[in-house]
């Protein structure tokens, strides 16, 4: 059994917010924002916490990473209870958050690198090998010498990963790492966690409302709504779930007669005269699909489509409170 590096049981947390009634009156509210998350997690995991706006997703991260206090429930990370051990923590994960910086924001980034060094110990060598990789994985050196706050925010959010990561961290979070960041920058970034997370030491949780972000590094998908799971598992077992189908379309040379005979391809759309036809597969292979067509008339062209997560994703978060909630496991 894989080591667990991240458990919580029955974790929760409200907030008291207080709202106006009337001119004069305020009136108490309590705010469930996490409301019993049961979550395990091994070491070297991709894990993407993803739901919908004000799911709880957040809060979540910073009660795991000791900046919140929980309102109840259990909640250990690398062995460490956060708030507590708050310290001991921090030399064990990385954590990047889009909204708080952990850089020197008037010193060039290199002297923000070179400072938490010594924040965190690191030993030289240790310090100027990761160091050396990071800049040549998100290509830091055009602007190790400008100083934070003249930083674009996909350079910033470079220079951000790489502070996280400088200590050699067992677990990494990132909050939404590439929310409003350029195609360019966002492909850096999401192929340098990748690479991160393939290597299997270092287990990366990241929330993200990115699509991209989900299939390129989420392995495990835990997904919140209204501070509850109510989908853990691999992206294939989601599709298996919500019944996603592949499809594939088809150019024909003759417009489609209609019948095909393979169960579970159903036609989803006839377009240019009959002559292109889009099924989805919900039984069958696209070979056999592909086989009794040929066997009707003569085929032009067969595109395989693989089931769309953006699909996927809206229907779980338009309906997922209902009585088929997925235990946590
Ligand atoms: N400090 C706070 N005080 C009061 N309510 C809060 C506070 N922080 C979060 N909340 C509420 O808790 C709920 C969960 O918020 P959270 O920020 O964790 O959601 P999220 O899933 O990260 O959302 P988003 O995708 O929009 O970032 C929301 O209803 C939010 O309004």
């Amino acid at each position: 059994m894989s080591e667990i590096v991240i458990s919580t049981a029955d974790l929760r947390k409200e907030f008291t917010v207080s709202t106006r009634v009337g001119l004069l009156r305020r009136a108490r509210r309590t705010v469930p924002a996490v409301a019993g998350v049961d979550l395990t997690v091994a070491r070297g995991e991709m894990l993407g916490y993803i739901g919908p706006n004000g799911a709880g997703k957040s809060t979540t991260l910073k009660m795991l990473t000791g900046v919140l206090t929980p309102s109840s429930g259990e909640v250990t990370v690398c062995g460490f209870r956060p708030v507590a051990q708050r310290t001991r923590l921090a030399r064990q994960i990385g954590v990047v958050f889009g909204q708080r910086s952990q850089l020197w924001w008037d010193l060039p980034l290199a002297e923000s690198f070179r400072l938490l060094r010594y924040i965190y110990r690191v030993p030289a060598a240790d310090h100027a090998a990761r160091l050396a990789e990071c800049r040549r994985l998100l290509d830091l050196d055009a602007f190790l010498d400008t100083p934070v706050r003249q930083l674009s925010l996909g350079q910033r959010m470079r220079g951000e990963i790489t502070a996280a990561l400088l200590h050699s961290p067992e677990v990494l979070f990132l909050d939404e790492p590439t929310i409003g960041l350029d195609v360019v920058s966002k492909q850096a970034v999401r192929a340098f966690l990748a690479d991160l997370g393939s290597r299997g030491d270092t287990t990366l949780v990241l929330t993200t409302h990115d699509l991209a972000d989900i299939e390129k590094l989420c392995r495990r998908l835990v997904v919140i709504d209204h501070g509850r799971v109510v989908h853990d598992g691999t992206l294939p077992e989601l599709h298996a779930r919500y019944d996603s189908r592949r499809r594939v379309v088809v150019d024909l040379d003759t417009p489609w007669a209609g019948r095909t005979g393979v169960p579970g391809a159903v036609v989803e759309a006839v377009e240019a005269d009959g002559h292109r036809v889009t099924f989805g597969l919900s039984g069958g292979t696209a070979g056999e699909l592909v086989a009794a067509l040929a066997r009707d008339g003569a085929l032009r062209d067969v595109a395989v489509l693989e089931p769309d997560i953006e699909d996927v994703v809206a229907r779980l978060y338009a309906e997922p409170a209902g009585d088929d909630r997925v235990a946590s496991r």
